[in-house]
């Protein structure tokens, strides 16, 4: 895209000055952080902020939503006659899902607040030590970013966390907070705070509280908590695709909408995308995936050798096997003699993402991919949601995203403020009809040449003249056989391929509503699912020895709690009639990575946790 549109498209053409905020901060954001001009989102919505009003803000991934919360409440704090004081505590609360955002929103604010000393910043986030998080509250926090478990644990426990000054509540990936379950935890701490004498303490009658509400996605989940926490609030981006006719009202700024009646977003929304985003499909065949992934990402990274790539996974276990596959696999071993020193099949730097793994694993991991110039970082959804990892050039969804919402943010990683982007979706032939149903959405997907990308790659067999299927292409069935025979003797990464095996399943029988009538198990074939995790075994066999383990599991716990004994009983004669557990109460187990296999957006019975 030529320099001039891209602008054009991102920026507003004024500066941060004609906005109204502090010189100070407009030479801050020029100077040290190289911003030169809002982007559009930015224009339209700081005015507004600044204005004191409630707004709920919906823009595409990667507009800069962040600054458009930070700077304005900066502005404000900096501008009290009598400097803010740690000892009076925390003037602003931003909630925002993962322990990754988090992070990302400190940095950004810490960025911020360099000339601005006398406003501290600071997180409190589940992983975290909680002790050293009270006395950095005891302290004083004026700008708190936080998750929500771990702020409502300091607000019902830390007696020295000061909130009575608190001015603004910002929710940043509303619908993501309450996806992850946290929606009884989101009332009780408005609750708190809401029960708190404000007026009589404030440092500005003026403003009472203000709260904001941003995401790139909206949906039915958000009506709820903008209707408990917003009052009379302007609407910044929705538009008449998005919105039931009877809550909008007349325009006030500009394409900002007023509302007095009760926020409701339909689900039907149209999302939209930065326009250099190229989207893409490919249609495979369920036990030809992983040689296709492998394909797809060996000539994306042979064409250019320096890029980041993410791809997703519906569950934690797929990411801990994909890593360690992607890690240690050679390549084709019946093209090499036993004595031959083999080259790794991909050469790239590798990372994993995801819920379960221990919280410094997590900052380090998160650390490093926003660092590298190279990198293939495999991931759960827990780098879907406003993580800002600079210069990612292409998104491969290998699980389906479920609902489309996590589809736009997944492919939001890439195509970041004019940069360009790719992303590519996998789908089975018996999943096409999801094509539809991001469709409805504004989605529109070209299909990926598969073949082409395949006859590409050298065989010892004989190319054929006319292509049969994919399944049976040359290449196809040489990397498949040196893929199971590596599973075959590596006994440890068989392992978590059976794991990885348990737990896709598990995730797939566990979409949500509409989706069910495409993504179906009984329309699976196990076998071929098994071949996509390099099984050799047939799933019955996989199924057994997960029996196994349930039941020496069953004896352990069993010894353990004779207490328990008969509803235990009752909950693994389920487990191993089924392999796996899909009833409502075992889905509550696995809140917040209590469970080693994940996929909580999608989890029957509608509980979640970590991702
Ligand atoms: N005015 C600006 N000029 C240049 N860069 C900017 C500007 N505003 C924000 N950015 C940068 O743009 C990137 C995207 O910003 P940000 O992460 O806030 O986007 P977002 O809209 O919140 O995305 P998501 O919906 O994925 O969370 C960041 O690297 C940020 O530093």
């Amino acid at each position: 895209m030529a320099e001039g549109k891209k602008s054009k498209e991102i920026f507003a053409s004024c500066d941060f000055v004609s906005l109204g905020l502090h010189p100070v901060l407009c030479d801050q954001l020029r100077d040290r952080m190289g911003f030169k001009a809002p982007t559009l989102v930015q224009a339209e919505a700081i005015p507004v902020i600044l204005s004191g009003r409630h707004v709920l803000v919906n823009a595409a991934t990667g507009t800069g939503k962040t600054l458009t919360y930070l700077a304005p409440v900066i502005h404000q704090l900096q501008k009290y006659d009598t400097k803010i004081q740690r000892s009076d505590g925390t003037f602003a609360l931003v909630i925002v899902p993962t322990h990754e955002l988090c992070m990302q929103v400190y940095e950004n604010l810490h960025n911020l607040l360099h000339r601005f000393h006398w406003i501290v910043p600071g997180y409190i986030m589940g992983g975290e030590n909680r002790s050293k998080e009270k006395a950095r509250l005891r302290k004083g926090i004026s700008i708190l970013v936080a998750t929500p478990g771990r702020l409502l644990d300091h607000l019902k426990h830390t007696s020295s966390f000061v909130f009575k000054n608190l001015r603004w509540i910002i929710f940043d990936e509303a619908d993501r907070i309450l996806e992850l379950g946290f929606g009884k935890e989101i009332e009780e701490i408005l609750d708190i705070l809401g029960s708190r004498p404000l007026l009589s303490e404030s440092k500005d009658a003026e403003f009472v509280r203000q709260n904001l509400l941003l995401s790139a996605t909206l949906n039915e989940k958000v009506n709820h908590l903008a209707n408990i926490s917003l009052d009379n609030p302007v609407m910044i981006g929705l538009d008449d695709s998005k919105m039931q006719p009877s809550s909008k009202q007349g325009a006030l700024f500009d394409n900002a909408i007023e509302t007095s009646a009760k926020l409701s977003v339909t689900s039907n929304a149209e999302y939209q995308f930065p326009a250099q985003l190229n989207q893409r499909y490919v249609k495979v065949p369920c036990g030809s995936r992983l040689v296709v992934l492998l394909s797809v990402l060996k000539n994306l990274f042979t064409r250019e050798a320096s890029q980041k790539i993410v791809v997703f996974f519906s569950t934690c276990d797929a990411v801990d096997f994909h890593y360690a596959l992607i890690s240690q696999f050679h390549g084709l071993s019946n093209f090499h003699s036993d004595t031959e020193t083999r080259e790794l099949f991909m050469k790239c730097n590798i990372l994993r993402l995801h819920g379960n793994m221990k919280h410094e694993d997590r900052v380090k991991t998160f650390n490093a991919f926003k660092t590298v110039k190279s990198s293939l970082l495999l991931s759960t959804d827990v780098s879907a949601r406003g993580l800002d990892f600079p210069k990612v050039r292409c998104i491969i969804q290998y699980d389906s995203p479920g609902e489309a919402t996590e589809y736009v943010h997944r492919v939001g990683r890439t195509a970041r403020l004019g940069e360009k982007g790719d992303s590519l979706l996998f789908l089975q032939p018996i999943e096409v009809d999801y094509l539809e149903e991001l469709k409805k959405h504004g989605v529109i997907l070209t299909e990926y040449p598969l073949v082409k990308l395949l006859d590409g790659f050298p065989s010892k067999h004989r190319r054929l003249k006319k292509f049969v299927s994919i399944e049976m292409h040359p290449w196809v069935l040489d990397l498949q056989k040196s893929l199971e025979a590596f599973i075959f003797g590596e006994a440890k990464i068989k392992k978590l391929a059976q794991n990885a095996f348990c737990s896709w399943v598990r995730a797939y029988s566990a979409h949500r509503g509409d989706l069910k009538s495409i993504f179906m198990v009984k329309k699976l074939h196990l076998g071929h699912v098994a071949k996509s995790f390099a099984l050799k075994e047939q799933p019955s066999l996989v199924g057994r020895s997960a029996q196994k383990k349930h039941t020496e599991k069953r004896k352990r716990t069993h010894k353990l709690m004779d207490g328990l004994k008969k509803k235990r009983k009752m909950v693994n004669q389920e487990e191993l009639k089924y392999g796996w557990m899909i009833n409502g109460k075992a889905a509550s187990s696995w809140r917040r990575g209590k469970s080693s296999h994940v996929n909580f957006g999608l989890m029957t019975g509608g509980k979640d946790g970590e991702i």
